[in-house]
């Protein structure tokens, strides 16, 4: 089975580059800029057939949350024109398309966490234009699989676990927000996670569950909490650490408004799937050990 993603250095496409060498039936491609730019859509559809894929992973976006509040036509047109295009090209070559969003589609009403059925609302430019991503591929191409995953972290990339490891190389304390509620995703699991979807796709050419799925980390936690363990797991590691000081959202003004909570069910995909995703904190202990012994290597 022949799968593109799209994004090279992405933190889903590195995971999943790195972890389809184990499966043999697989084989990865990686399309990013300049062969493949959401922003042109006709790159995406000529770097997708060129390719010849039985199946499109869709993990290339705008991430910038913040930033995306001052450019929401750039934004738009990479999370939605370009998610489109993607799903298009995948549409004309016959085969389905696994899309990539977000927990930021959701308000942050509540604490309960989300089901796939209950109502959007988006706080930010970047959960709309995700949102928008959605609707978008889902009319393009009915043998779609959106993936709502979020908070990811990785070895990769910039994310979460990276910042607090730096920024602990430089303070005692760091300030961080107490009142945002998710659940922290390694993208190492999610790629597990696509590549089960991958092997079940290819084993039942009849699959019929096509639809949205909420993947994330099993657990959940708000950032603070998160920081904590992250430099627990650091210290045991003799990594750097530092005192994690709880703050309102208030105390942490940012351009884009995050939902408060963005908890997500995996109820359904447990069920459609029959995985069951990693607790947020093991797979915190192993990205931070990763990205701890990786710095040493000079990496
Ligand atoms: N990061 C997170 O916390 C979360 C992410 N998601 C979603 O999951 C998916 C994967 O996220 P993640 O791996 O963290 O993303 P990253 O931010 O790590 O990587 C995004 C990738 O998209 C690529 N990209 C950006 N613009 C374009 C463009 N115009 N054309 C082609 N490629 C482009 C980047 O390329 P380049 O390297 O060249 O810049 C990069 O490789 C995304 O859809 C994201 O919305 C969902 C929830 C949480
Ligand atoms: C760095 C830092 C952040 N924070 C807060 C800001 C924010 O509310 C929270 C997390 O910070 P981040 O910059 O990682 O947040 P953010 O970039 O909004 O993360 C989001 O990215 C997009 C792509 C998604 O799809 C979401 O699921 C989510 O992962 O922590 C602090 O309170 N103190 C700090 O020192
Ligand atoms: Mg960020």
């Amino acid at each position: 089975m022949k799968i593109v993603v799209t994004g090279c250095e992405g933190q889903v496409a590195r995971c999943l580059v790195e972890r389809a060498v184990s499966h043999r039936a697989i084989e990865l491609i990686a399309l990013g800029r300049p062969e493949l730019d959401l922003a042109l859509p006709q790159t995406v559809v000529d770097a997708i057939a060129a390719a010849k894929p039985d199946l499109v992973v869709s993990a290339a976006a705008y991430t910038a949350v913040d930033q995306a509040e001052d450019e929401p036509e750039v934004a738009r047109s990479i999370n939605s024109l370009g998610a489109a295009a993607v799903a298009c090209a995948a549409a004309q070559m016959n085969v389905p398309v696994l899309h990539l969003s977000t927990d930021y589609v959701f308000s942050g009403e509540g604490d309960e966490p989300y089901g796939e059925h209950d109502a959007t609302g988006p706080r930010s430019v970047y959960g709309q234009t995700k949102l928008d991503g959605e609707t978008a591929v889902a009319a393009a191409n009915p043998r779609h699989l959106i993936l709502r995953t979020a908070w990811v972290y990785s070895p990769f990339g910039k994310n979460f676990v990276k910042t607090m490891l730096r920024l602990a190389e430089s303070r005692d304390t760091v300030s961080v927000v107490c009142d945002q509620w998710g659940n922290p995703t390694s993208a190492i699991d999610i790629a597990d996670a696509i590549l089960h979807i991958c092997e079940t796709l290819g084993a039942d050419r009849q699959f019929a569950d096509f639809g949205t799925y909420h993947l994330v980390g099993s657990g959940s936690t708000n950032w603070s909490s998160f920081a904590r363990a992250i430099f627990e797991a650091s210290k045991r590691l003799r990594g750097p650490c530092a005192e994690v000081k709880d703050i309102p959202t208030s105390e942490y003004p940012t351009r884009a408004i995050r939902p408060s909570n963005s908890r997500l069910s995996t109820q359904k995909f447990e069920g459609v799937f029959g995985w069951k995703m990693p607790q947020w904190q093991q797979s915190t202990d192993k990205v931070v050990e990763r990205i701890l012994a990786e710095s040493h290597a000079g990496k």
